[in-house]
């Protein structure tokens, strides 16, 4: 036996030693690929300004590494947005040990010609930036092509008229239920310590509402009557664990961490009843029973239904498309309702302004109602300016998928513009941060100002924010809706004041709130408390 082992031990360690070298030479080879590839890089003329870092921010490290002198982490557009742009609209991100170049830019028109997709342009989403959303069947915001065009054909019939009353009634009515179950109806000054917090349910009980059709107040208990987990929970812990099924093996789920066990149960819970509720939504339009819900997975049910079968989505790609709605619509409204607020907090005059239109379309009736949205923008442009200074969609990726030609604006001053030719394979992100900061599409671009949004027509392109173009955002009026209509109520009741530290300014303190802005799946803003005070009757 001892025998045998000694012969052993000098046979692994040969081995081993092989296995290094093995390993040595692999990562010497790698080394020197990616050298001269990037001797080469650096030798190329480019028509961008390149700039190098160690890793590209959407690899592991770079993901994992924040910005700072050194480093292009996932937010370095928004944590560098007032200098990237300097030279050029565009610039050319060369990554020097992990990752491809690719070219980051502030130009919308580079954006119009890119952001299409493959249906439109030689550019196409990539597949892998959408793993959290694939998980739960093909969508509308992942598909691209002939496959996106089904998808928007049977998910935007949705959007209409009915869905965005839904969206009005529901919205005045969460907020008549924050007031009560949160005791604000008692109190005449009411100190919110994370102002997201408020936003972010808000956003989650309207999508669950008016996308899901899932019955919710403010105070919807986490359990069903059975005992066990409410759908609404499910929901909830869905929502907040997105990220973890991209990152973690299936296997990982199974572990007994009670954690990993809740997320698991709130999947499998929802997963179930998604099923369950496409057959009884099919069921309902088959039998022609008069279903008068008008929430998104309702018409979408039915529009599929009407649809001819070479258009028709599987059940499991209307459950895909319930889900993206949830994951692109929620947070992201969230936070760009509470960056309203705080550039709101800190100025009276501006509120005053709103209010007035608010009392004026108002006039002598008790309540606002759907028809009224219109007529309120102002409180709509208060919004769009927030999305502008904090665009909660803050990069749009494409990659070419052939040899192609851009066509690139000459320096602002400077007429004409410049064919570029772009390699097959070429990523293009489309830094929504650095085109809302664009001087040549903004006066005064760092400043928050919502008359440049006064009597905007509705869906304008020229608010880039959604995007532009066939792509762009499907649920822009379903949020421009929700915010429109709670802003309204709220900034009627009560006026809203910064916290501020002792001796802060408020000009200091917004800079401090919106500095916070983090990257992850959307640009999220940081905790923050604000102040509201009722408004004596005048
Ligand atoms: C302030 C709120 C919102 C902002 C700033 C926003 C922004 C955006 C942006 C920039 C895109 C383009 C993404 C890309 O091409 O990669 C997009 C797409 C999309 N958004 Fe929104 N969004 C908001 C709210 C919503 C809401 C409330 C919903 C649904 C209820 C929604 C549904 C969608 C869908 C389905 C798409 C994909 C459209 C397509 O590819 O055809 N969004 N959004």
């Amino acid at each position: 036996m001892l025998e045998s082992f000694q012969r052993l031990v000098p046979y692994n360690l040969e081995v081993g030693s092989a296995a290094l070298a093995i390993l040595a030479t692999f990562l010497g080879l790698h080394a020197l690929r990616r050298l001269v590839s990037l001797v080469r890089i650096a030798r190329t003329p480019s028509p961008f300004p390149k700039l190098y870092t160690p890793f590209q921010p959407f690899t592991v490290p770079g993901a994992l590494i924040s910005t700072s002198f050194w480093n292009h982490g996932p937010d370095w557009h928004w944590v560098r947005r007032f200098q990237t742009y300097h030279q050029n609209e565009t610039v050319n991100l060369v990554p020097i040990l992990a990752g491809v170049p690719g070219l980051w830019t502030s130009s919308i028109e580079i954006g119009r010609q890119t952001i299409p997709g493959s249906q439109r342009s030689s550019f196409v989403k990539p597949d892998r930036l959408s793993l959290a959303l694939l998980a739960w069947g093909m969508n509308i915001v992942s598909a691209d092509g002939a496959v996106h065009r089904k998808h928007r054909r049977i998910v935007s019939p949705s959007f209409g008229p009915e869905l965005y009353q839904l969206v009005w009634t529901k919205t005045a009515e969460f907020y008549r239920d924050m007031l009560e179950v949160e005791g604000w109806n008692h109190k005449n000054s009411v100190d919110v310590p994370a102002v997201t917090n408020i936003t972010t349910k808000v956003a989650f009980l309207l999508i669950s509402t008016c996308g899901f059709g899932f019955p919710s107040t403010w105070d919807t208990p986490p359990t069903a009557p059975d005992g066990g987990m409410s759908i609404q929970e499910a929901l909830k812990i869905v929502t907040q664990t997105s990220v973890v099924d991209v990152v973690i093996p299936k296997w990982l789920w199974y572990l007994p961490i009670p954690s990993l066990r809740e997320a698991r149960i709130a999947r499998e819970r929802l997963h179930a009843f998604m099923k369950e509720q496409v057959a009884d939504r099919k069921a309902a339009v088959a039998a022609e029973t008069k279903d008068t819900r008008t929430d998104i997975f309702t018409l979408m049910v039915k529009a599929n239904e009407d649809e001819s079968a070479k258009y028709q989505l599987e059940d499991q790609e209307l459950i895909g498309n319930i889900f993206v709605l949830l994951f692109a619509g929620h947070e992201t409204t969230a936070n760009s309702l509470a960056v309203t607020l705080a550039f709101m907090a800190i100025d009276v005059n501006l509120q005053n302004e709103v209010l007035r239109q608010i009392t004026s379309v108002l006039g002598s009736r008790h309540e606002l109602q759907y028809d009224d949205y219109p007529k309120l923008d102002k409180v709509l442009a208060c919004f769009y300016e927030a999305i502008r200074i904090v665009p909660a969609g803050h990069v749009l990726i494409r990659e070419a998928t052939e040899d192609t030609v851009i066509t690139v604006p000459n320096p602002v001053g400077e007429e004409g513009t410049q064919a570029i030719p772009i390699a097959k394979g070429t990523e293009i992100m489309v830094d929504m941060v650095g085109v809302q900061y664009n001087p040549r599409y903004f006066k005064d671009p760092t400043v928050y100002k919502p008359s440049r949004w006064y009597g905007l027509p509705p869906e304008s392109e020229q608010f880039t924010a959604f995007s532009v173009g066939p792509r762009a955002c499907l649920g822009r009026k379903f949020a421009t809706v929700e915010a429109t209509c709670f802003l309204s109520h709220l900034l009627k009741d009560w006026q809203v004041q910064p916290v501020l530290l002792p001796g802060e300014s408020n000009e200091a303190w917004i800079a401090r709130i919106i500095n916070k802005s983090r990257v992850s799946l959307t640009l999220t803003i940081g905790e923050f408390p604000l102040r509201f005070v009722r408004r004596q009757p005048a």
